[in-house]
């Protein structure tokens, strides 16, 4: 069907928005609060986030302190709950856990040193916000300590990589001890005792500023701009799950959110949290962005925090995309939406689409197992016939199962 002229106008405005808002909304959530009427907003809410424990997600009041913070310095701050079912046996287990989405704080055309530092500046109030709520588990987004100027194919951002114990992380290590929080902190790895090689790696500080471990991104994108491949290959850490003080948690980097293997793999070693620092633009995967996080948390009975960068960088050199379309200097824009997701398929609003932004919940990690009983996923799951599957895959000579009706070879002879 043929668009007409007022519609067409419409879609241009939309694409050409500058702010990264939608339509003037800082997101989905608030467009559709400002234009629906409440009663409508409520089953449109329903349906969309899911209902936890049979109501909607209440709101969590934060201290003064950390509300300041967030007027003060312009970042986006909301927090929520997940509950779970009481049981007879075993106490609550609740965590407070803490998602951070931030755009770069100078240009990138600044020296390389002064672009760090204003992005550690930028973090402190959003740490301190956290921890002053009693954050137990923060997560940063991926890469968080430098531009995502894996665009580029250039060499030269490579020294913002740093060593597993560089500068970002003994400044979280001092925040992991101020708060006693855990954080963990994904960074563009240099592994200095192998070659002075790169990586995509989450550092996983515990809540007494040491260091826990490390996982290297498993799935390298390429894909539209993402010449991460350029950079680093894929990790070698397999898929660990971190038995910290407030629950076990794994880290599955950005692209692999398009892996289902991947979650489950993380979900098979006992993960109750999955984090998903991610850097990804709206042209390319925002339809995607709601929709894998949650069915992971479902198919794995794990809560998912899922964290995306906001703004958009531009580059001091044009490139191209290999599409034929003209060089550019931006990589599109980033578009946070950072949010929760619940093994009972409820999950959270969405952070800004634009703005910094600190998102805060408790949970009930019990709620991993109570749903893991209800729908026994684990139990129903035949990993026999999958493993089967795979390792008949893997081998030169697989030839798919494939049963063909004998009378499209008839017609065709
Ligand atoms: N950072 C990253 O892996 N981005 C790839 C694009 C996407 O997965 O949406």
């Amino acid at each position: 069907m043929e668009r007409n002229q007022e519609e067409n106008n419409h879609v241009e405005e939309i694409s050409t928005s500058k702010d990264g808002s939608i339509c003037g909304y800082e997101s989905l959530h608030h467009l559709l609060s400002a234009n629906l009427k409440p009663h409508l907003f409520k089953e449109v809410s329903r349906l969309l986030l899911g209902f936890n424990c049979g109501r909607a997600l209440e709101y969590v009041t934060l201290p003064e302190y950390a509300k300041d913070l967030s007027s003060k310095h312009d970042f986006d701050l909301q927090a929520f709950c997940f509950d779970a079912d009481k049981e007879i046996l075993r106490e609550p287990r609740k965590v407070r856990v803490g998602l951070i989405q931030n755009s770069i704080a100078l240009p990138t055309t600044a020296p390389f040193s002064d672009q760090k530092r204003a992005i550690f500046q930028k973090l402190r109030p959003m740490i301190d916000a956290a921890g002053s709520s009693g954050v137990n588990i923060l997560c940063l987004q991926e890469a968080w300590m430098m531009p995502f100027a894996f665009c580029t194919r250039e060499k030269r951002w490579c020294e913002f990589a740093e060593p597993v114990d560089g500068e970002s992380t003994q400044l979280l290590q001092e925040y992991a001890r101020k708060y006693n929080m855990v954080i963990i902190s994904p960074i563009l790895e240099r592994d200095v005792n192998h070659g002075e090689t790169l990586w995509n790696t989450a550092i996983i500080i515990g809540n007494h500023g040491n260091i826990i471990g490390k996982h290297r991104k498993n799935h390298i994108p390429r894909v539209g701009d993402f010449n991460e491949s350029t950079y680093y290959m894929e990790g070698n850490t397999g898929h660990p799950v971190f038995e910290t003080a407030y629950g076990k948690i794994s880290v599955n980097i950005c692209y692999g959110r398009h892996h289902p293997l991947n979650w489950l793999a993380f979900g098979l070693n006992g993960a109750e949290i999955v984090f998903n620092p991610s850097a990804t633009v709206g042209e390319l995967s925002e339809p995607m962005w709601p929709i894998e996080a949650r069915n992971a948390a479902i198919a794995n009975s794990y809560f998912v925090g899922s964290i995306n960068r906001v703004g958009t960088e531009n580059f001091p050199n044009p490139f191209t995309s290999g599409d034929g379309k003209p060089q550019h200097a931006d990589f599109g824009h980033f578009y946070g939406s950072s949010h929760f997701s619940a093994p009972d398929a409820s999950c959270t609003p969405c952070l800004s689409r634009y703005k910094d932004g600190l998102l805060i919940s408790d949970m009930d990690l019990n709620l991993c197992r109570q749903l893991k009983d209800k729908w026994g996923f684990r139990m129903t799951a035949r990993y026999e016939l999958y493993a089967d599957l795979l390792a008949n895959y893997l081998k030169p000579d697989f030839e798919p199962q494939i049963v063909s009706d004998p009378l499209l070879r008839k017609k065709s002879s």
